[in-house]
């Protein structure tokens, strides 16, 4: 496990993605003070300004490996699980984020480049961004104090290489398995907005042994979701 901090970049998964390119073992993690132009799932962008973790680590991926995608979960419950150590109560959405309450406290992003999977983690530590389309919040917010970036780091890198190593060795089920045991609770109402604008509402179910979503729509059917933003339904 390498660890290096950086106080300023545009995107850590950019540099990430360059020292791929260049050599990069896994287990190197780059973690940014601040980033000019960080990058969030489907275009968005990341607002980073110095408190919180902005981070990225690469997986080359090898012959027997889990399919690719899968490392979302993989990455989810080691952020969790790294998260959890300075605030309670947190839980897991499908497909990347991690949820305080219910605003989004962090989020995953996964960039494949050849043979290697880029995965950066943004967390919210100390600050969190006003977003029109869903609520956020922060550690600080809900534990009362930021920690440290860099602690937060250390505990990310180590649970990420465990689980790396389970997924490796065991499967995507028992990655699955903890996945599921640390989201929200199975009946909490969700919205998916698929990709062909296409918008259901339903009850979470758990997960497809694939890591596709289900939902019970109200007629009593079952929705597999492959792709979609999900959005926590609110009374
Ligand atoms: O949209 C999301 O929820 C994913 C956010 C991912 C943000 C992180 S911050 C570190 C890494 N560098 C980036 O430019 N993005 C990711």
């Amino acid at each position: 496990m390498a660890l290096r901090t950086v106080a300023e970049t545009d995107s850590t998964n950019d540099d990430m993605a360059a020292l791929a390119e260049a050599g990069a073992a896994e287990g190197l993690w780059l973690r940014a003070e601040r980033q000019r132009a960080g990058r969030g799932r489907q275009g968005r962008s990341w607002i980073s300004p110095p408190g919180n973790l902005y981070a990225s680590t690469l997986v080359r991926l090898g012959a027997g490996d889990p399919p690719p995608a899968s490392l979302a979960f993989v990455t989810g419950v080691a952020l969790h699980e790294a998260l959890s150590a300075f605030a309670p109560g947190l839980a897991l959405k499908w497909p990347n984020d991690i949820l305080g309450g219910a605003a989004k406290l962090a989020g995953i992003l996964l960039e494949r480049r050849g043979a290697a999977v880029i995965i950066g983690c943004g967390a919210n530590l100390a600050h969190h961004p006003d977003l029109p389309e869903r609520p956020t919040t922060a550690i600080a917010a809900l534990a009362g104090h930021a920690p440290d970036p860099d602690a937060v780091l250390h505990a990310l890198a180590e649970s990420f290489a465990r689980w790396l190593g389970r997924w490796r060795g065991e499967g995507v089920a028992p990655v699955l398995a903890r996945w599921q045991a640390l989201a929200h609770a199975p009946g909490t109402a969700l919205a998916a907005h698929l990709p062909d604008g296409t918008r259901i509402a339903g009850l979470y179910e758990g997960l497809e042994p694939d890591g596709a979503l289900r939902l019970r729509l109200a007629d009593g059917t079952r929705h597999v979701i492959h792709a979609a933003d999900i959005f926590l339904v609110q009374d």
